[in-house]
């Protein structure tokens, strides 16, 4: 059931996942449902980086120096994670989005889209026993240091992935959606 998917997806963590491989065709299925994304005006704004083996040392290695070079209130413990987080992941997918060229939409449209293509991958990979979550770093907006983006492409964080033995926990919100919604 739907609902069960959605109710049961969780946000699962590089320190829950076991170092058993993703195969490419599991990667491969969670892409092709972030394509079927809903888009305004069909930009299909997002685009994906897949990082796996030695692209992920090279993004620990680059999160961790860049944290520590630039910012003010540095934290060892987010130092460590920077460092260590990637490599415990089976793969991780650089969330992109690329402006239309003709800025026919605002960005938030572009960025909205591409969010729709990440609960899409997220749903999927839930329904494969895949674990995953949204992480955006502190120093998320210098990965064009990293990527070669394109001129109008923004970075808006990674789509961790890695098999878990756990079950995962019952979800919690702070309110239901009752008290969210108002009825006219
Ligand atoms: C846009 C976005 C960015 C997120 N960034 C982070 C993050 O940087 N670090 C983190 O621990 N979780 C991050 N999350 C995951 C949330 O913490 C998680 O979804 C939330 O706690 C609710 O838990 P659930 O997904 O298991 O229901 C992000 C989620 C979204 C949608």
């Amino acid at each position: 059931m739907l609902s069960e998917i959605i109710k049961g997806r969780r946000a699962v963590f590089p320190v829950q996942y076991n170092q058993e491989p993703i195969t490419k065709i599991e990667i491969e299925t969670i892409l092709e449902a972030a394509n079927w994304a809903p888009t305004h005006r069909r930009t299909e704004p997002w685009r994906f980086k897949v990082l796996q083996d030695k692209s992920k040392i090279k993004l620990a290695t680059f999160l961790s120096e860049t944290y520590k070079i630039s910012v003010e209130n540095f934290k060892e413990t987010k130092y460590l994670k920077y460092q260590t987080n990637p490599l415990k992941a089976g793969c991780i997918i650089a969330i992109c989005m690329k402006r239309d060229p003709k800025e026919s939409i605002p960005e938030w449209e572009e960025i909205a889209a591409t969010a729709m293509a990440v609960q899409n991958m997220w749903l999927t990979a839930h329904n494969l026993n895949i674990g995953a979550y949204w992480s955006s770093p502190t120093i998320i907006d210098q990965m064009h240091l990293f990527f070669n983006l394109e001129e109008g492409e923004r970075c808006l964080g990674f789509f961790y992935m890695g098999k878990y033995d756990d079950d995962l926990p019952e979800g919690t919100r702070k309110s239901t959606i009752t008290d969210k919604t108002e009825w006219l």
